[in-house]
């Protein structure tokens, strides 16, 4: 695999739970520096897809690829190693730190670019530190302790966690989730900014959100992949209203 070529393979993956198919032989393809989102009814699996991807739930069939790299059903931190990262809806900031502190205990588990910090390396840690907080919208907060923020701003931190190490893949689930309007319009703007440099998956509900970050957009109904394409195609999708919109549309 070369770094400029790590596009995510999922090739016929599913998942059984005793019994009980909740993922079956589902494929896409995301392409390095993608912004790509999933929908699909409550219960269609786009959260278990999301565990199968960051090793947290193993699939029972099929496999998954960085590049040519397999990943599929390997432990989550050998995974995230690989470069892949996860932001869940539950935020993990370290309250009793100020914004900046979190960014920088985080940037240290990149030991790739930060371990032993020399001065040189010092340096490159700072700018990527101001860099992320610029991002994220906080260096107005930078100085701020993190129990102190909103819930939005805690969730741009968390994402300014992620981000810090320079995944190549982003996983989201439901970055807006419990946002104000205006939040949601800001996170857009980071989503914006993230792509091309990262390949990112987003599971999101909130149309209006997805219309504004999503390339392409993939729909799974039930555990399977039911369509694929634009914002525009998928809206007027009639398997789409049939099984996931119902005939009132995408809202
Ligand atoms: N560990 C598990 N054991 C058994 N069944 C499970 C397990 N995890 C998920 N399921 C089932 O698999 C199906 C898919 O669940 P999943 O959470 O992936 O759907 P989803 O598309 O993310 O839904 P939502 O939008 O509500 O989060 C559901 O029927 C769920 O009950």
């Amino acid at each position: 695999m070369t770094e400029s070529n790590y596009d995510l393979v999922i090739d016929g993956v599913g998942v059984n739970f005793s019994g009980f198919q909740a993922v079956s032989n589902f494929s896409m393809v995301v392409k390095q520096g993608e912004m790509r989102v999933l929908l699909g009814a409550n219960g269609a699996g786009k959260t278990t897809l999301m565990d199968m991807i960051c090793g947290k739930t193993e699939s029972t069939e099929g496999r998954i690829f960085i590049g040519d790299t397999e990943i599929t059903n390997k432990p989550p931190h050998t995974i995230a190693r690989m470069g892949v990262g996860r932001k869940f809806q539950i935020p993990s900031v370290f309250k009793k730190l100020t914004v900046r502190q979190n960014l920088s205990v985080a940037a240290m588990k990149n030991t790739s670019v930060f371990a032993n910090l020399g001065s040189l390396k010092r340096c490159i840690h700072l700018d990527k530190l101001e860099e992320t907080l610029e991002l994220i919208n906080l260096t107005r907060r930078a100085d701020e302790l993190a129990g102190n923020l909103s819930h939005g701003e805690t969730q741009w931190l968390e994402l300014g966690l992620l981000v810090i190490l320079n995944p190549k893949i982003i996983l989201l689930d439901e970055p807006t989730a419990g946002m104000t309007a205006d939040e949601t319009l800001k996170t857009s703007r980071i989503v914006n900014d993230l792509k091309g440099r990262h390949t990112i998956v987003a599971v999101e509900h909130d149309m209006a959100f997805v219309r504004e970050i999503a390339d392409k957009i993939t729909v799974m109904h039930q555990g399977k992949f039911l369509a694929e394409g634009r914002i525009g195609d998928i809206e007027k999708s009639q398997a789409v209203k049939d099984a996931y919109l119902g005939s009132g549309g995408i809202a």
